[in-house]
């Protein structure tokens, strides 16, 4: 392995909180005990197929403020498929020898790559590709990334979630009425559970588990029985109709979005139970916002992970927690292990302990 000089960073795939705190640590870091440069690649992938690339050169001043700012200062990407790129002309080109060109345009030794599975799955092909030193940091709300507990932003998006189902419950309760909160996650439930069980949903449903819509309708008869006449029901995005129908929206640029469900949700309580129904859905709100506590101090312990993997010439790794400390494992491990919830993990043993309806009871 030469000698590492200069080093590159970019977040990439959907923003979340504590992204800005991990390229603060990075900075620290590499800078303050290793003695590099550090280069700030600005929109992910796009940013490097720019000639000349879009970059800047970070230094260790004027960074202390990053730590509690949401969002990515250096902006990301997640749409236009690298390997076929919309060329705004109607037709599409792989751009892999653009992006490594802009790579080797910088001067880079290494690249530290923040992102979902999806980002860090397209990021080790072209560092295949290149021979680009990559080394992955997870991030993402959806939580979904294989071979660490927790990804940087998960528990900012938790909180979000649980505060919203906090401020439902009072309005609900003053009403009588079901209120439906729509969360994100893609095909992972884990914001709607945690923050369903934190926020104390009656019912919860999640991709994993399929659903009675007559199971939903029960609890919330149940309810009115013993006297409670509003209810709280948690719907993470990606959830199906009863009849197995993914529902989405075709977002600009003809990317698949998710997105509606807490609707048709809403819609069959209402005529089936004649309770009234208002549904929210939270969106971008989820992603936006100052980081919690744990992903500022996440985002720092992984920051310092990394750079530590590329003084130790442990490229094609990501850093990952597990089990109260920092491990590194094969980016390929953990973008082949797609993090589901578990059905029979602790959350969904908690959620049956306290009587929350996951919709197959
Ligand atoms: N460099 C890139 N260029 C274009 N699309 C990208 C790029 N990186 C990631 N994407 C796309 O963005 C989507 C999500 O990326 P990723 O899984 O890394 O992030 P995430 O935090 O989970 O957020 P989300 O899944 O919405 O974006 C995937 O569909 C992926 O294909
Ligand atoms: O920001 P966009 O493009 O609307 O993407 C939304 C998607 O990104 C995420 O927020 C993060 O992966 C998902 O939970 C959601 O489905
Ligand atoms: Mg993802």
């Amino acid at each position: 392995m030469g000698e590492i000089k200069r080093i590159g960073i970019l977040t990439s795939g959907g923003d979340c909180a504590g992204l800005n705190a991990v390229i603060r640590s990075v900075v620290h870091h590499a800078i303050g005990t290793y003695g590099w440069e550090v280069v700030g690649i600005q929109e992910a992938t796009q940013g490097l197929m720019e000639n000349p690339p879009k970059a800047i050169a970070l230094h260790r001043d004027n960074i202390d403020h990053l730590l509690m700012m949401g969002g990515t200062f250096l902006g990301t990407t997640n749409k236009g498929n690298p390997f076929a790129f919309p060329m705004g002309d109607g037709t599409v080109k792989d751009r892999t020898e653009d992006i490594i060109a802009g790579y080797r345009q910088l001067g880079l030794d290494a690249l530290i790559g923040i992102g979902g599975d999806g980002s860090l799955a397209i990021l080790r092909r072209i560092a295949q590709q290149g021979g680009i030193n990559l080394v992955g940091i997870p991030k993402t709300i959806d939580n979904d990334v294989g071979a660490t507990e927790i990804s940087i932003g998960f528990d900012t998006a938790t909180n979000i979630a649980t505060e919203a189902l906090d401020r439902l419950h009072f309005t609900a309760a003053s009403h009588n009425r079901v209120m439906v909160l729509e969360v994100m996650g893609r095909d992972a439930g884990h914001i709607a559970l945690a923050a369903g069980i934190g926020g104390g949903a009656d019912i919860i449903l999640i991709p994993e588990i399929p659903y009675r819509i007559e199971s939903v309708c029960n609890k919330i008869r149940q309810r009115q029985a013993q006297g409670k006449n509003f209810c709280l029901v948690m719907v993470s995005e990606a959830v199906r109709t009863e009849l197995g129908d993914q529902v989405k929206q075709i977002q600009q640029f003809g990317e698949d979005r998710y997105g509606g469900i807490g609707k048709y949700i809403a819609e069959q309580i209402a005529q089936r139970t004649g309770a009234e129904t208002r549904v929210t859905v939270l969106g971008h709100i989820q992603r936006g916002g100052i980081p919690s506590p744990f992903d500022r101090l996440l985002g720092s312990v992984f920051g310092v992970a990394a750079v530590d993997l590329i003084a130790a010439g442990k490229f094609d790794h990501m850093v990952a927690w597990r089990n109260r400390q920092t491990i590194s494992v094969p980016i390929e491990e953990a973008i082949q292990t797609y993090q589901t919830v578990k059905l029979d993990g602790a959350l969904v043993k908690t959620a049956r302990g306290l009587g929350i309806c996951l919709g197959n009871d």
